[in-house]
């Protein structure tokens, strides 16, 4: 069920929402914005700055709305409770999946009480242009870059949360027949859709918090952007006008998304770049040495996803992993891990580092590192994974460019891969140019050259030592 952009006036009056001098409209390539109707300036001096759009605060969607709209919906208030695990984010799209089958709806439904939520999100678009809503064909010219793991991941856990979901619902009267029934039952394309709309929608209140706010989530992103929102005294959502800044009729207003996110982190969320306006940085997965006997305990002891960051601000690159410290320490540099039995008969894992319980440090290798024997060896250790990681990324990024590909592919996709290839592969091309620097003058240090000489000696003497065994078997 959709509505067109025209009516969305109608709905305005009647929910409380007040233009003034704006409307929402088609925009060229970036699907409904906001455009100013007559020319309008933010008198010098002054933050009281013109408002161009009022949001009541019942509309608001965020866990504390869910939350409330849960104190009259005891249907939906079970429906919400059966399910374990739960976040804001998941409450919102369970509130947002009940609202879109509610107005699916050709009879009455039996549960669930309507909102004007129910209306409003027959406004929003069908698709986004986020990867995790590209065909498949299209989301394959992601291989190489940064995303490609990251969609996966995303796909897999929005299946397990919809399974989750019907698990949780199928007992309760009434949501079986809403959601997984009828002419208009729940897919997978409809939950995706959501998150996609979530995801590209939500915005950071400075009171409220994470919310998606009609109306003020139909204005475009620019990096010279015209208007802020904010929350008044009443907790209204306002759009005003930038200090400074003047906008002439027929204008388009835009906010800032941030310009502190990556391109691909701007493809995830929003599905465009903004060359302008993206910081250069990717994140990478940081696996842990597929030999390494420490290997599941390194994991289960770190206790987060492990992750290689590697940012360019104002021309220098930085890079920063505390997985990648850890994933270089043995047994023989002083690593331990000990399973202690509690009291209730659990079993806990402690780390050791030289005898001293670190298991509330093990993102701090990097530090621990340094009390090493020969912590210039730790560090090359360190470099030499971090290069191995970035150089087979940018090796499978110019590879999978030679990937054959259908000529029908969807031209926005094209663009917006083309355009992320080309930026991370920059990235991991100058960063592992420094990374060879590094390694290089590690290599020539006097700690690293000390340490090489020891194990030449350590090795000797192994091989003395096993010439005269050797001896003694034949003598
Ligand atoms: C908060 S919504 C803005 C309203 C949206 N254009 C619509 O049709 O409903 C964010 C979405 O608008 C589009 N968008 C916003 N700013 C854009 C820009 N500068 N370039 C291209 N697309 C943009 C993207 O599809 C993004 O996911």
């Amino acid at each position: 069920m959709s509505l067109p952009i025209e009516d969305l006036p109608a709905w305005s009056h009647l929910n409380d929402v007040s233009f003034s001098n704006v409307k929402v409209t088609n925009t060229e390539g970036k699907g409904y914005g906001v455009l100013s109707q007559t020319d309008l300036t933010a008198a010098e001096g002054t933050t009281e700055t013109p408002i161009l759009l009022t949001v009541p605060h019942n509309l608001v969607l965020n866990a504390a709305a869910v939350e409330e709209h849960a104190k009259e919906d005891k249907d939906f208030r079970q429906l919400l409770e059966a399910l374990e695990l739960r976040s804001a984010r998941t409450d919102i799209l369970l509130f947002l999946l009940v609202q879109t089958a509610r107005a699916s709806r050709t009879s009455h439904p039996s549960v669930g009480v309507s909102n004007p939520w129910a209306e409003y999100l027959q406004f929003l678009p069908k698709t986004v242009s986020v990867p995790t809503m590209w065909p498949e064909q299209e989301r394959l010219l992601l291989r190489g870059t940064s995303l490609w793991s990251a969609v996966d991941a995303k796909l897999r856990a929005l299946s397990s949360e919809l399974q989750t979901i019907h698990e949780a619902s199928s007992g309760i009267p009434g949501w079986d027949e809403l959601l997984w029934e009828g002419n208009n039952p729940v897919f997978f394309s409809d939950w995706v859709r959501l998150d996609a709309l979530y995801r590209s929608r939500c915005l950071e209140l400075p009171r409220s918090g994470e919310s998606m706010v009609p109306c003020i989530d139909m204005i475009n992103h620019s990096s010279s952007a015209t208007a802020y929102y904010d929350e008044n005294s009443k907790d209204e959502v306002v759009l005003r006008l930038r200090p400074r800044s003047s906008i002439s009729g027929g204008e388009e207003v835009t906010i800032s998304y941030g310009d502190n996110k990556s391109a691909a982190e701007m493809l995830f969320s929003y599905g465009f770049i903004d060359t302008t306006s993206t910081a250069e940085s990717l994140v990478l997965p940081l696996m842990p040495f597929a030999d390494d006997p420490l290997a599941k305990a390194k994991l289960v002891a770190f206790g987060k996803a492990p992750k290689l960051h590697v940012a360019r601000e104002n021309g220098t690159i930085r890079w920063e992993s505390e997985f990648a410290h850890l994933k270089c320490v043995n047994e023989e540099d002083g690593l331990e891990f000990r399973v202690l039995q509690e009291t209730d008969g659990g079993r806990q894992l402690r780390v050791f580092w030289k005898d001293e319980d670190v298991t509330d440090r093990t993102a701090e290798f990097e530090e621990l590192n340094k009390s090493h024997d020969f912590p210039a060896v730790m560090r090359l250790r360190t470099v030499v994974v971090v290069e191995e990681c970035l150089q087979a990324q940018l090796d499978w990024l110019e590879e999978s460019q030679h990937d054959e590909r259908p000529s029908e592919l969807d031209q926005d996709c094209v663009r917006s891969a083309t355009l992320l290839r080309q930026i991370e592969a920059a990235l991991l091309r100058d960063t592992l140019t420094q990374l060879e620097q590094e390694k290089n003058s590690l290599l020539a240090s006097e700690n690293v050259v000390a340490y090489l000489g020891s194990m030449e000696t350590a090795s000797l003497d192994l091989a003395g030592a096993e010439a005269s065994n050797e001896d003694e078997d034949f003598s």
